[in-house]
């Protein structure tokens, strides 16, 4: 068995992805996708219905519309991409992606967020240990889920789906959102690790050639995890902490 405890040790920064890593809400936005997408595909009288699978595979870990983009492609489906404003109920790659974002906010509003504790342990060793973090999400709703669930104050740099937007730079699995946050820590990417749930953000850590990669299973499996570029796979955070004994 790999040791997990003291595997973060000789680097300099964490580089944590958000929904399924720190908070349980990539089953949020899983069930909000699927919630979305089965509705859409039963309106259409589609016969082949959205699983799980749908998810790991084409919209797990990316931005928003590249999500919308990769699932319908993989069915050949054809819409036109639209624009961010176009309201949810409009028939475009946007629209749909923007009518799954109000099944999103609707649970963030009603049930609120409460960070994994293994996480927030890790989180708070860390910083006492000195070393650099940042959060690297493709959600444009990282800084409402970081406020809900209380971590938001523990980190300075945040690369998200907006900031994302805001510099061009490309979602994953393309590196650059990572690299973005090394760079605003100072830290040289061998130096510092790269901590994802989803395929696509292990493939980013990989493509960047970052120090370590850490794979977290919450369901997609060790050997896809593996597979992808992840050095280390844990099923908690909390098997990362090492309580002084790295
Ligand atoms: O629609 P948002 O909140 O900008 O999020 C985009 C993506 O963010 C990622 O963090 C999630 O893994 C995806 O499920 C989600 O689709």
């Amino acid at each position: 068995m790999t040791t997990t405890h003291g595997a973060l040790t000789p680097y300099d920064a964490v580089l944590f992805d958000l929904d399924g890593v720190l908070t349980p809400t990539a089953e949020v936005h899983m069930r909000a996708w699927e919630r979305m997408f089965t509705a859409f595909l039963a309106e259409r009288g589609d016969q082949q219905p959205y699983t799980d699978s749908d998810y790991f595979d084409y919209v797990d870990g990316k931005p928003r519309y590249d999500g919308v983009r990769s699932f319908l492609a993989s069915r050949s489906i054809e819409l036109p991409e639209g624009t961010p404003e176009d309201s949810p109920e409009t028939e475009t790659v946007c629209g749909l992606g923007n009518r799954k974002n109000d099944a999103f906010a609707e649970v963030l509003r009603t049930d609120g967020v409460q960070a994994y504790p293994g996480s927030v342990r890790l989180v708070d060793e860390l910083l006492e240990q000195g070393k650099a973090i940042a959060v690297v999400s493709s959600s444009r709703n990282a800084r409402p889920v970081l406020e809900a669930a209380g971590l938001i104050d523990r980190f300075t740099v945040i690369v998200d789906g907006a900031v994302a937007a805001e510099r061009s730079l490309p979602g994953k699995p393309a590196p650059d959102t990572f690299v973005a946050a090394a760079e605003d820590l100072g830290v040289a990417v061998d130096k510092a690790v790269v901590v994802e749930d989803a395929l696509s953000g292990v493939a980013a850590g990989k493509a960047g050639d970052f120090g370590l990669v850490v794979g977290v299973d919450r369901g997609v499996g060790a050997d896809r995890l593996t597979g992808s570029g992840a050095g280390l796979v844990v099923s908690d955070l909390g098997e990362l902490v090492t309580d002084g004994n790295a």
